[in-house]
């Protein structure tokens, strides 16, 4: 049996990942200490980003070439739509954020920088470029919700943050990141290793941008010079 790509990747972004568990923000949601201010700051953005994000899977079910991805891309487009996107629907309710609110958000600098990067590769490249454009996102919030889920006391009620918590290390949310990773390593099968390390570069600047999106929601950034 050849070793498996999404293998080669986590070792490769293992470190930048690891650096989010130390992230201020990361373990205010782990502990409950996190500035609610905060919170809806990621919210907001989150909300926006996860509206750009939702339409890679749509990229990507238009560039698959059988129905089986097609299909696959149709459930994670759903997944985020319906079921992701309701815990912040929720959280908003419960802050009396309404729903137009959320969608008018005005994307930050980092938000912009990290929809279009990944929009641009989907865009001009095939099938390939989208699942590792999506990876990151989908595998490195299981990843964090899963390491959250043992912090002792973080899916108590008394944490704030508890659903956000149990949304990321849930069964629903882990299957979701499994058929990514099941489609990344299906894509990549055969490749030259060229190819492979044209995606793995994807993969790699995507795990960096998630690093940024944490500073940007901890730093409560928009634009640098705003007008
Ligand atoms: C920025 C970001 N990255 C990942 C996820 C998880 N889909 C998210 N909601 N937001």
């Amino acid at each position: 049996m050849s070793a498996l790509f999404t293998d080669r990747l986590w070792r490769k972004v293992e470190p930048i990942w690891n650096s989010y568990l130390e992230h201020p923000f990361v373990k205010g949601l782990g502990d409950g200490t996190l500035d609610q201010e905060k919170f809806k700051h990621w919210l907001k953005q989150d909300y926006v980003y996860l509206i750009d994000y939702a339409r890679l899977f749509a990229i990507g079910s238009a560039k698959a070439d059988d129905l089986e991805k097609m299909t696959t891309f149709a459930k994670l487009l759903h997944g985020v739509l319906d079921v992701e996107m309701d815990l912040h629907r929720k959280f908003a309710a419960d802050f009396g954020i309404s729903k137009e609110e959320l969608e008018s958000t005005e994307p930050s600098a980092i938000t912009t920088a990290y929809t279009s990067y990944m929009l641009n590769l989907s865009q001009r490249g095939g099938v390939e470029n989208v699942v590792a454009s999506v990876l990151a996102c989908e595998w490195s919030y299981n990843f964090i919700g899963k390491s959250l889920a043992k912090v002792p006391g973080a899916l108590d009620d008394d944490n704030f943050y508890s659903s956000w918590v149990e949304m990321y290390s849930s069964d629903e949310f882990t299957e979701l990141a499994q058929e990514t990773k099941q489609l990344m390593n299906q894509i990549a099968e055969g490749k030259p290793e060229q190819e492979l390390a044209k995606l793995e570069e994807i993969v790699v600047r995507t795990s960096q941008l998630e690093y940024m999106f944490w500073d940007m929601v901890e730093n409560k950034e928009d634009w640098p010079v705003n007008i």
